[in-house]
């Protein structure tokens, strides 16, 4: 089965094309890197695919089911771009965690909460940060609780926008790790990234978009690639010029 089946996805947001017709199927355990400048629709892609902004045409299937109520949504996992885990609200970063094993239906953590979502912080490297406030943690913990907030649902899908940016390279090896396990059993990952960087070893295929394009899509390029090599000024964080503009781009790169 696949994880996802995309076709011809249009995307419009305040009234530009933002993703234009990307075709994407991709097989139950892949690891996939989704590759771009700044702006090329990378995380508009991904809200799209897992329906957290429409699509205006096309159609999108995850698990096995057409996008809405009857996805499997336990069994998905998403990270959004950086963002602040916990808003105004003082908690702690293992009720950040915990709150990733609620769902709808559910009004109260499963009895194995805590275990678990101690384990997941102790993946990413942060379980001594548990009872810390999360708007005290520094970003790249921030992230890394976020990261074990989508980890504790063991999910069949794991989709995270930029899970690495502005961390440092410790965190980032943690990471690695824990993603290397996720794909020994099974899991199937789309990650945007800037750089394929450490990643490089667990990465399957990789899709490269431009102007809300899929401009290639297959091997990943060389970790770091050369100048004026395909793929390379496409994931070079710094290649495009052009700021990004208006929308919620939350990828406050406070360590960059
Ligand atoms: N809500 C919105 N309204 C209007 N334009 C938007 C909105 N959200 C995003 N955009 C625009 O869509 C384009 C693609 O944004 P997107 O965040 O998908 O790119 P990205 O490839 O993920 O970029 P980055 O690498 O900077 O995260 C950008 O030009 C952005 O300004």
């Amino acid at each position: 089965m696949n994880a996802i089946e995309a076709t011809d996805v249009h995307v419009t947001l305040g009234g530009q094309p933002i993703v234009r017709g990307v075709d994407l199927t991709v097989p139950t355990g892949q690891v996939l890197a989704l590759l771009g400048a700044n702006g090329s629709g990378k995380s508009t892609l991904v809200r799209a695919l897992l329906g957290v902004v429409p699509h205006v045409s096309g159609s999108v299937r995850l698990l096995g089911r057409p996008l809405g109520r009857d996805v499997p949504w336990r069994r998905v996992g998403y990270v959004p771009q950086r963002m602040a885990a916990g808003g105004g609200v003082p908690t702690t970063a293992l009720e950040v965690v915990v709150s990733g094993l609620l769902d709808g239906r559910r009004l109260r953590p499963p009895r194995d909460a805590r275990a678990r979502a101690l384990a997941a912080l102790d993946a990413l490297g942060v379980a001594d940060l548990h009872d810390r406030r999360v708007q005290d943690l520094s970003g790249g913990q921030q992230q890394r609780v976020l990261i074990a907030r989508a980890l504790v649902r063991e999910p069949s899908l794991l989709v995270l926008d930029e899970p690495t940016s502005g961390i440092d390279l410790p965190t980032q090896d943690t990471f690695v790790t824990a993603l290397s396990s996720l794909r020994d059993a099974g899991t199937t990952v789309v990650v945007i990234l800037h750089e394929i960087g450490p990643f490089a070893p667990l990465i399957d295929r990789a899709v490269v978009l431009r102007h809300g394009r899929v401009v290639h899509d297959g091997a990943p390029p060389p970790a770091r690639g050369e100048h004026g090599e395909a793929g390379h000024d496409h994931t070079h964080p710094h290649a495009d010029p052009e700021p990004p503009s208006e929308g919620p781009d939350l990828t406050l790169e406070v360590t960059r």
